[in-house]
C-alpha cells in the first residue's frame, strides 16, 4: 500500500513509515500522527532550503494522498473553498488540474508557475504536503450528484455542540502542512489565487504541532492541555490498518474512492481556565493516562505510553483504575464496536475571546474508511459520557471525502471526474 517514489531529498515515503516503526520499537508506542521518529534528511542533501528541516520532501503522488500517513509538520493551515455558481464540472476539473500542477512544484520546493509571489523563495520544500477533500455540497454543484458517497451524509447533531458553519463545512477542503510557516502561507495563497473566479475561500484555520528537533529525542506530541496526544492511534503494519483508514469499494462505497479516505474536522475549543484549575491527579483521571509519560492509569507510573491500557484493572479504592468516564475508556474501540480512526490533530491558539479566556484548542482531524463506523459512534458516546467533554466546546465541523493520490501524469480528483 505504500508508494516507493523517491523524493529529491533521497528518502522514500516507505522510509518515513519505516521510521515510524522504529519509533514504536524504541518503546514510544507512538502512532503515525504527531508521534513518530521524525528524521530529516542530512543538511544539504536536497534542493533548496538552508538546513535539514528545509530539505525534507514528501512525495506528492502515490496511492494515497500525502498528509495522511506522513508525520505531522510544525505548521498547518486548514481551509475550505466554495465552488462558484456556474463553475460546474468543467470549472472544477480545470481548477483541480491547476492546483495539481502547483502542488507538484511547491512540494518539490519550486515556485509555482502561475501567481508565485516569491514568499517562499529561499526555502526548501520543508516537508510540505497538501491534502484535498470534497464536501457533500460539491457533488450537486459540479453535476456529480450520482457520485456522492452515501457515507458523506451530514454528521448527526451531538449534544453540547454549537457549530458555526462559517468556520466549517465547504466544498473543497485543503490541509496544508509544512515545517515552515511561510511555506504554508505561500501554498495557501497560491491555491487561493489559482481558484479566483472558480472557488472562493470560505474559512481557514492555522494550527501547529511540535517542531522536529524541539525535543531531545523524537516523542509523541503534546496538546494544549499538556497531554501526550496520539499514542493509541492505529499504526501502519498492524492488522487491519488499511481497512480502518482507507476506503475499499463495494457496498455503498464508490469505486472512485478506492485508496481514498474520509476526513472529519472539528474545531474544538479547550476551556483551559477550568482545566488548569484541576490538580494533575484529577486531570489524569479525566483522561485515563498520566501527563508525565502518557502511561495508562492501569499500569505503574513510568511504564510509558507504549504500555497497553487494561480497562479491567482495579485501583486502590476498589473502583476501576481507569475511571468509567475517562476519555480513553469511553473512546476505546473495544466499547464502540471496533470503531477506529487515524487522528492527526493540530493545536490552535488564536488569542483571547471577549471574556478573556483563551481562544485555543485542537483542530481535530481524523481519517477513516467510513465515518458512520468511525467518528460518529465514538463522538455520540463521548458527548454523553466523557469526563474530558466538560472541558471542551465543539465550535465547527466538516466532513470530506478524500480522494486517492493523484495518478502519475494525472491530477488530484481525476478518479472522481473521469473514473
Ligand atoms: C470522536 C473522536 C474523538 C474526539 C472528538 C476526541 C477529542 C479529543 N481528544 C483529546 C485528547 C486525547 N485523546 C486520546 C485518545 C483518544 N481519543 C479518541 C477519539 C477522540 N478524541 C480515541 C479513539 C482515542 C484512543 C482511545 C484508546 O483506545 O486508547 C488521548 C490519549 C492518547 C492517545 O491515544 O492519543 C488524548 C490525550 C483532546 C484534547 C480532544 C479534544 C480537544
Ligand atoms: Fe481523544
Amino acid at each position: 500500500m505504500h508508494d516507493e517514489k523517491k523524493g529529491s531529498a533521497g528518502f522514500t515515503r516507505r522510509a518515513l513509515l519505516g521510521t515510524a516503526g522504529a519509533g514504536l520499537l524504541v518503546g514510544a508506542g507512538a502512532g503515525v500522527a504527531g508521534a513518530v521518529a521524525y528524521e530529516r534528511p542530512a543538511e544539504g542533501s536536497a534542493t533548496g532550503g538552508g538546513g535539514a528541516l528545509g530539505t525534507g520532501r514528501v512525495p506528492f503522488r502515490g496511492e494515497h494522498q500525502a498528509g495522511i500517513l506522513d508525520p505531522q509538520q510544525a505548521g498547518v493551515r486548514l481551509a475550505a473553498f466554495d465552488l462558484a455558481d456556474g463553475a460546474g464540472r468543467d470549472g472544477l476539473r480545470t481548477l483541480l488540474q491547476r492546483w495539481t500542477k502547483a502542488v507538484d512544484r511547491l512540494t518539490a520546493g519550486e515556485p509555482a508557475e502561475e501567481f508565485d509571489n516569491q514568499v517562499a523563495l529561499d526555502a526548501g520544500p520543508c516537508s510540505l504536503t497538501v491534502t484535498l477533500g470534497f464536501g457533500a455540497a460539491l457533488f450537486d454543484k459540479a453535476g456529480l450528484a450520482d457520485r456522492r458517497p452515501a457515507a458523506l451524509e451530514p454528521l448527526p447533531a451531538f449534544p453540547g455542540e454549537a457549530l458555526d458553519p462559517a468556520r466549517g463545512e465547504g466544498d473543497l477542503f485543503v490541509q496544508i502542512g509544512a515545517d515552515d510557516a511561510l511555506v504554508v502561507a505561500h501554498a495557501l495563497r497560491t491555491l487561493q489565487k489559482l481558484a479566483a473566479g472558480t472557488a472562493a475561500l470560505r474559512w481557514q484555520s492555522a494550527g501547529f504541532a511540535r517542531t522536529p528537533g524541539a525535543t531531545a529525542r523524537p516523542m509523541t506530541g503534546r496538546n494544549l492541555m499538556g497531554q501526550i496526544d496520539g499514542t493509541n492511534n492505529p499504526k501502519p503494519g498492524q492488522d487491519g490498518f488499511a481497512a480502518k483508514v482507507f476506503c475499499t469499494p463495494g457496498g455503498d462505497q464508490p469505486a472512485w474512492l478506492a485508496g481514498g479516505s474520509y476526513l472529519v474536522f472539528r474545531r474544538i475549543r479547550m476551556l483551559l481556565d477550568h482545566w488548569e484549575e484541576l490538580p494533575v491527579e484529577r486531570q489524569e483521571r479525566v483522561l485515563g493516562r498520566r501527563k508525565s509519560d502518557g502511561s495508562p492509569l492501569s499500569a505503574p507510573a513510568g511504564s510509558g505510553e507504549g504500555t497497553a491500557a487494561d480497562l479491567s484493572v482495579q485501583g486502590p479504592d476498589g473502583g476501576p483504575a481507569i475511571p468509567s468516564d475517562a476519555h480513553i475508556r469511553v473512546a476505546a474501540p473495544a466499547g464502540n464496536g471496533g470503531a477506529a480512526m487515524l487522528r492527526r490533530g493540530f493545536s490552535y491558539h488564536d488569542g483571547a475571546l471577549p471574556d478573556g479566556s483563551p481562544d485555543a484548542g485542537l483542530l481535530f482531524l481524523a481519517f477513516q474508511a467510513d465515518p458512520r463506523k468511525g467518528f460518529t459512534p465514538v463522538q455520540r458516546k463521548l458527548s454523553r459520557g466523557d469526563g474530558l467533554s466538560r472541558f471542551l466546546r465543539h465550535e465547527a465541523s466538516g466532513l470530506y471525502a478524500v480522494p486517492p493520490g493523484a495518478p502519475a501524469g494525472g491530477y488530484l480528483g481525476q478518479q472522481l471526474l473521469e473514473g
